[in-house]
């Protein structure tokens, strides 16, 4: 039997600010940084460790899972990061306080942005300076790779090839993996692996910094999940 650990990072300062995030890349919070530690510390009571961290070119995350690590003492371990695992590009809504865009859009739509796997919010043009073709860090994607809006189900087509080739790998490889990553990449993920339906995700809440763990069989098939806390 072997486990996986995902957790969502913690608290950053636009959840604090209850303001949309995406793939801008917001700080944690005073909060989060004692969730990341908290969770740390929490695997740490239950005794595991890990051979290998997977994680996204946000720092919110990156901090959460080096605060985690530092709490383990395994800041040693690689860390392999991926714009693959960044949240979902929430287009035109990046940055927007969510009750601002309830009185805007009204609630029953920005509920659908949030949470129908189908539905697409509204995009941004290239000229915009939250377009990720104009950040550094993205400059290996391509044209087609470099999001305008994103709805969950490409989300989840943009996870997945990392989540088999980079995360499948190490664990066939028999080690033992972390993964921190966001709200929706973790729903995309954690909906493939469970073979939830579309309306079954739409009921997936996933709390930050909280230790999502997953065994798995030999052939790693999942046997059950629960969270630690
Ligand atoms: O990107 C964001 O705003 C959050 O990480 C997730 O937000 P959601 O719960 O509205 O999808």
């Amino acid at each position: 039997m072997q486990k996986i650990v995902l957790i969502r990072h913690g608290e950053s300062i636009f959840n604090l600010e209850n303001r949309f995030t995406g793939w801008e890349d917001a700080d944690l919070s005073e909060n989060g940084y004692l969730q990341a530690k908290r969770a740390g510390a929490i695997l740490k009571k239950n005794g595991y460790n890990f051979d290998a961290g997977f994680t996204s070119y946000l720092k919110r995350s990156i901090k959460t899972m080096h605060f985690v690590l530092e709490e383990l003492d395994h800041l040693w371990i690689p860390v392999e990061k991926s714009w693959r695992l960044n949240e979902r590009f929430y287009g035109d809504l990046q940055g927007m306080n969510k009750d601002d865009a309830i009185a805007k859009y009204g609630a029953e739509q920005v509920q659908k942005w949030r949470r129908d796997p189908n539905e697409y919010p509204p995009a941004i043009t290239r000229d915009d300076p939250r377009f990720p073709g104009h950040d550094l860090r993205y400059q290996d994607l391509t044209d087609r790779e470099l999001p305008l809006t994103e709805n969950l189900s490409e989300t989840m087509d943009r996870v997945l090839p990392f989540w088999n080739e980079a995360i499948v790998n190490a664990m066939r490889r028999n080690q033992k993996v972390i993964v921190v990553a966001h709200g929706n990449s973790l729903r995309s993920l954690i909906k493939y692996i469970d073979c939830l339906t579309d309306e079954q995700v739409t009921q997936l809440e996933i709390p930050t910094a909280t230790p999502w763990v997953y065994e798995l069989d030999h052939g790693l098939n999942q046997i059950r999940h629960y969270y630690l806390d």
